[in-house]
This record gives C-alpha cells, sequence and structure tokens, in this order.
C-alpha cells in the first residue's frame, strides 16, 4: 500500500548546561528509563564521560548501542550532517526506527543556533520536531556561574525544562531558593525540576508527543507564567519607584545580575483573528529588524482565514516558522499568544509593531504601512 502521509516527525531535544553541571550524569540516568527507549544520542565527543555501564557493542562506525535500545553516536562533521546521516540509516533500515533524538551540546555552547540550524533547514525541519531545551544548572556553582557567564543565563533562558542538578551537595536551602528564584525570573515559562526527575518529565512533555503529534501546546507555551512574571515585575518596579531607595537587601531581585535584566520574557495577546499576510508581515518585519535579539519565540495565533485551526509558531533567532496547525484550540482560551525571550530588546519596541499591524491605534506611533515601508524606522 502507498501512501502520500509524511512521516511523523522525530521529537528532538536539546540538553544542554554549563560545564560540568551534570549533562552526561542527568542523561545517564534518564536512558536506562523504558520510557526513552529508542533514542538517538548524539554527543560531541564521547570522551571521559563515563557510558561504560550502558555500552555494549558498536554496531555502526561511530555508533553505539546503549541499554533500553538507544543508540549513542558522536558528531561527525556537522550536526547537519549527523542528523542527515541518521535520517538515511533509519530509512534504509540500517539503524532501528529511532523515535527520539537527544542532542547534549557542549559546556559552553549557545542552544539558540542549534535549534537554528535545525529549524532552518528544509528538509531536517519536516523530519525532525523540535520539543525544546532542557537545561541544567549545577546548585553548588549556579549562582557563580549565572554572574560571571552570559552562556549560561542564554542557556538557563532559551530552556523548556531547567534541571537543578547536585541539590544533594547544598545545605543552604535558602541559597537553593533563592537560585529556583532567579532562575524563575530568568526563564518563567520552564519548568523548574530536580536531577531526580522522573525521565518524562524531563524529556517528554513539549510540544510534540512520542508520535511527533501535537500534545499539549498549553504546556509548551505557559502564557500564564509569563505574564504572572510581568506582572510580578512590575508591580516590583512600581513599589520601588514608590520607596524611592530600593535598599532592600532581602529582596530577591537585589542580586539579579545584569545578564540576567537584559534577557527576558513576555507575551503579547490578541482577541481578534489576525490575516496570514499580517502575521507573516509582522514576524519578517520582527526577524529582519530584531532577528538577532529573538533567543525563543512561540505562538498560538488565530487567522482570520481559518480561526477554528490555531497555528503553532516557533521561531530562533531570524528563523520563524509554523511546525504545526492545530485540528482545534487546546482550550477555550482562543486568544492568538506569542511568548517572546529577547535579548536586549524591549517588550515596547515589538509591541509597537505588533500593535501597528492588529491596527491598534497609538499616539506617536507609526502605522502598519510606515513601518512596511520603512522598517529602519525600528532601530532606535
Ligand atoms: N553529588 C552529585 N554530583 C553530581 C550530580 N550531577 C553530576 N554530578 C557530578 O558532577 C560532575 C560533572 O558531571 P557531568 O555529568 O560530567 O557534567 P557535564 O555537564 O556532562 O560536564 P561536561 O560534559 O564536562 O560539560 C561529575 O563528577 C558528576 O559525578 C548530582 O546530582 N549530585
Amino acid at each position: 500500500m502507498t501512501t502520500m502521509t509524511p512521516p511523523a516527525p522525530i521529537p528532538l531535544t536539546i540538553l544542554t548546561g554549563f560545564l560540568g553541571s551534570g549533562k552526561t550524569t542527568l542523561l545517564n540516568r534518564l536512558l536506562k528509563d523504558p520510557a526513552l527507549r529508542d533514542t538517538v544520542v548524539i554527543m560531541n565527543e564521547f570522551g571521559e564521560i563515563g557510558l561504560d555501564h550502558l555500552l555494549v557493542e558498536t554496531v555502526d562506525e561511530g555508533m553505539v548501542l546503549l541499554s533500553a535500545g538507544c543508540l549513542c553516536c558522536t558528531v561527525r562533521g556537522d550536526l547537519i550532517a549527523t542528523l542527515e546521516d541518521l535520517l538515511r540509516k533509519r530509512d534504509n533500515g540500517r539503524i532501528l526506527p529511532f523515535r527520539r533524538v537527544i542532542i547534549e551540546t557542549t559546556g559552553l555552547a549557545d542552544p539558540a543556533p542549534i535549534l537554528h540550524a535545525v529549524l532552518y533547514h528544509p528538509y531536517l525541519s519536516m523530519r525532525y520536531a523540535v520539543e525544546g531545551v532542557v537545561t541544567t544548572v549545577d546548585a553548588v556553582n549556579g549562582v557563580a556561574t549565572l554572574d560571571a557567564h552570559r552562556e549560561a543565563v542564554k542557556q538557563a533562558a532559551v530552556a523548556e525544562r531547567i534541571v537543578v542538578t547536585k541539590t544533594d551537595l547544598v545545605d543552604d536551602r535558602q541559597g537553593l531558593d533563592r537560585l529556583r528564584e532567579r532562575l524563575h525570573q530568568l526563564n518563567p515559562g520552564a519548568a523548574l525540576l530536580e536531577a531526580d526527575a522522573p525521565a518524562k518529565a524531563v524529556i517528554s512533555g513539549g510540544l510534540f508527543g512520542l508520535d511527533g503529534k501535537i500534545a499539549d501546546v498549553a504546556q509548551w507555551l505557559k502564557t500564564e507564567a509569563v505574564e504572572e512574571a510581568e506582572r510580578e515585575s512590575h508591580a516590583h518596579q512600581h513599589s520601588h519607584h514608590h520607596h524611592g531607595h530600593g535598599h532592600d537587601h532581602h529582596h530577591h531581585h537585589h542580586d539579579v545580575n545584569r545578564h540576567d535584566d537584559r534577557i527576558h520574557s513576555f507575551c503579547l495577546t490578541s482577541d481578534q483573528p489576525i490575516r496570514q499576510g499580517t502575521l507573516d508581515m509582522f514576524l519578517d518585519l520582527l526577524r529582519s529588524s530584531q532577528g538577532a535579539k529573538l533567543l525563543r519565540v512561540k505562538g498560538l495565533v488565530a487567522l482570520a482565514e481559518d480561526p477554528e485551526h490555531p497555528v503553532v509558531i516557533h521561531g530562533v533567532q531570524h528563523v520563524i516558522h509554523v511546525p504545526a496547525v492545530l485540528p482545534r484550540w487546546p482550550s477555550d482560551d482562543r486568544r492568538s499568544r506569542i511568548v517572546f525571550i529577547v535579548d536586549d530588546l524591549e517588550r515596547e519596541t515589538v509591541e509597537k509593531l505588533w500593535n501597528a499591524f492588529l491596527g491598534r491605534p497609538a499616539i506617536d506611533a507609526p502605522d502598519a504601512a510606515a513601518l512596511s515601508d520603512n522598517p529602519l524606522s525600528l532601530r532606535r
């Protein structure tokens, strides 16, 4: 029987985290869970990562079979070539029909270019469903690492799930709470997990289920958490303004350093469905003018042409694509919602553009026509 249905996309997760923050330890534990059977792990190098007890046999050049039917391979050449090679071998029946891919990055990697590479690739973006980023943060060195390394802040900011590792080594419970609070401020949409969290909670549970079908959009978008954090931060700024001094040393905002301040998330909504062309123009203009500052863009949008079938949008930097059109709204909330995780970009800048495209009047703001005629007007 021949069928024209394309194969279900393979969920792909990126596991990142600063040097020595416990990525490999976490992965070793997770791979023993039957829930993750038939997973392919892509690593930069096997090195001294202690896969010994998992390593069973070599099945192909540079590829080893792990427990629970998982495969592990190293990145040979570039990541894109490795992902293509895996698909070829899978399609030819030379390796098992793996059901999931986890890419473990090096500690210093910025996950955005990896997401970008997969989403931008016309074929890979069809075959792999980028499910999300999991970031490990070390409870012992977490704060110092976030203070000193911008890469670490970015890794936490773009994550869907943050796993706080090495909590067993920390006696200072308050210090741990402060770290968690800081991570929540940095990325209110991310689930904060413990290092012993079940594999399902760490790896799946994002936008796509194991079958590659859309599973839980609300869980993936987390708009409520983002909106609530925005309100809190606003209320806080407001109270600071009123009290004037801001010398409240007990307040958690006080020790947030500049890296954190520049990276933040916000959510834009609309009750009115948007025309496809208007949405395209908005996204085009946004990525061409602010692309480098868009760490993640995730959304659910009602199109005027077909309001019953919301479209999911997913973007990283200059690439914003539509991974799926949903058969129905996931809940009664039919607002279009777009969550932005940005670096050094003001909410107002994006909001003005959004409002202009939606035709919302604003004093002193150019309208959509003026903006699309002259995108330079966006650069401040
Ligand atoms: N006590 C404790 N030690 C941990 C935990 N997670 C990781 N470690 C230890 O921390 C060290 C670094 O862990 P790895 O898993 O190698 O960290 P990594 O992020 O993969 O390291 P790189 O690949 O070098 O970036 C190892 O000695 C681990 O045994 C944990 O939850 N508790």
